[in-house]
């Protein structure tokens, strides 16, 4: 059985973070493993509390996933502090990660702050520099790229610049653009779309964190980069247009939507 790590935030709701993670790791038929950079107290409506774990304990769930059951791929998600982000990279360069897929988590969909301004500079400086794929939203791939993006050309632009800094692919996701359903990838100097139909479904809990799990699920089976990015929007889209509904806010997505329950 292939098998992946999420290094990321618990989310209690569990709709995004570890939790969406695991779920779709699972649906994908690889063996889901965990490092939690942080607990987050938070449901559909909001993010209520964060409570961080220590750089060294974080080291030490590291050390014991990847010395017993080293994964074939590697996700990372919401790292809030500079020092985590030193430990994850450490980490990644002792045991010579493989697949990393970066997912520079900042703001939720609730409009609550995820990550401290010095650990933006961390990222860029020590993590993203061993990433195979980053996969910014619109607002992340702003604050990246230092460019405003209001077009399918600024999304180009932006993808360009992040790709040609940090030496790996960017697929920047398209879900605050004006269709929401077009994501462009930017690999070794060229570009491609992988555009979808957009989905009349306000519970987008979890999105970006599902997308970036399914990829590295994908890695982790073997498929190579531009099929990973394929097949995880088509599971993003199937979780999506499956109409869960849950909870009073933007709920999650129905991460089991192909197996059937009754
Ligand atoms: N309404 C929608 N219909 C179809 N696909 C969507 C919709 N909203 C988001 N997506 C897709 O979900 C994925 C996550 O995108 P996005 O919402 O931008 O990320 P994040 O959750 O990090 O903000 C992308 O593949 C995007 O195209
Ligand atoms: C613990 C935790 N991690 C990440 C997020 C954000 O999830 P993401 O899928 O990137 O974004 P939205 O779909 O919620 O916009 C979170 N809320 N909690």
């Amino acid at each position: 059985m292939k098998t992946a790590l999420t290094i990321a935030g618990s989310d209690s709701c569990g709709g995004a973070g570890i939790q969406a993670d695991i779920k779709t790791m699972t649906l994908h038929g690889v063996y889901a493993m965990s490092a939690i950079t942080a607990l987050t107290a938070q449901n559909t409506t909001g993010v209520i509390g964060i409570s961080e774990v220590s750089p060294e304990f974080l080291g030490q769930q590291l050390d014991c996933v990847f010395k017993d059951i080293p994964p074939d791929a590697v996700k990372i998600g919401m790292v809030s502090s500079g020092g985590l982000i030193e430990m994850i990279a450490d980490k990644l360069k002792e045991y010579n990660a493989k697949n990393i897929v970066v997912d520079p988590v900042m703001v939720a969909s609730s409009g609550a702050k995820l990550i401290s301004e010095d650990a933006i500079s961390a990222l860029k400086e020590k993590l993203f520099p061993l990433a195979l794929i980053l996969t910014p939203n619109i607002p992340e791939a702003e604050v990246l790229s230092g460019i405003k993006i209001k077009s399918d050309e600024d999304m180009i632009e932006a993808a360009r610049i992040i790709s040609d800094n940090y030496h790996c692919a960017v697929l920047c996701k398209g879900g605050h653009h004006k269709n929401k359903a077009n994501d462009l990838l930017y690999v070794n100097g060229a570009y491609r779309w992988f555009k979808g139909q957009p989905i009349n479904n306000p519970n987008t809990h979890g999105t970006g964190c599902t997308l970036s799990s399914a990829i590295a699920s994908n890695l982790a089976k073997g498929y190579d980069l531009i099929s990973s990015v394929g097949r995880a929007k088509d599971y993003v889209t199937g979780a999506l247009a499956a109409m869960l509904d849950l909870g009073q806010g933007s709920g999650p997505l129905n991460h089991a939507f192909c197996i059937h329950s009754e």
